[in-house]
């Protein structure tokens, strides 16, 4: 197996533990020795993991709807338009006040001092906040697998800043596109 092959594939497998029901995130971080040095999936934080709703805010479901439709600007108008008309207490009882994504997972769990010079494997492009914590953990590459959510605000801002830092970004072409796993033999 590739080691690239074998570090996405590290990051799907994390994936597999969110408990997101309607999007699972894996992210695995490598060094420039090619060693594996964190990884992490979408959770809610330590402790919160039980009391937290994964509810999607109806401006989001909105803004999917639109773009599924339309188009981007669409899209965006249909967020705000939704946000304006939701009352705090609705937003306050949706997941994306709480939820950690697989990125900041991955850089809290890092075993090694710093993350300078390392490249992030994620299964889907990072969100704005991510692309800060990259960009100032000194990270040199982001490689995705999936680029699903090209259209979102937070995707073009992260791609925004990704790019003024010069973070390489590159779409992940697997050598293999299946990994059987199996945990024990017949
Ligand atoms: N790169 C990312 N890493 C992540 O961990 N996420 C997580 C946060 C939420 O749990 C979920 C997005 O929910 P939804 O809006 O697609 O229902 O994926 C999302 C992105 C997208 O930018
Ligand atoms: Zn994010």
């Amino acid at each position: 197996m590739e080691p690239e092959d074998y570090f996405m594939a590290a990051a799907v497998l994390s994936a597999k533990q969110s408990k997101d029901p309607n999007r699972q995130v894996g992210a695995c971080i490598v060094n420039q020795d090619k060693k594996v040095v964190g990884v992490g999936y979408n959770k809610m934080p330590n402790g919160c993991e039980d009391h937290m709703p994964w509810s999607r805010s109806k401006a989001r479901e909105a803004a999917d709807a639109a773009k599924a439709s339309v188009m981007d600007t669409a899209a965006v108008a249909a967020i705000y338009a939704v946000k304006a008309d939701t009352p705090p207490e609705d937003e306050l009882n949706t997941k994306y006040l709480y939820v950690c994504h697989a990125e900041l997972n991955a850089i809290m769990n890092k075993n090694s001092a710093d993350l300078k010079g390392c490249s992030i494997y994620v299964t889907l492009f990072p969100c704005n906040e991510c692309a800060k914590l990259i960009i100032q953990a000194g990270m040199k590459e982001v490689v995705f697998l999936s680029d699903e959510l090209h259209d979102r605000v937070e995707t073009k801002a992260s791609r925004r800043m990704l790019q003024r830092a010069e973070i390489t970004m590159t779409e992940f072409l697997p050598k293999e596109t299946e990994v059987v796993l199996k945990l024990k033999s017949d």
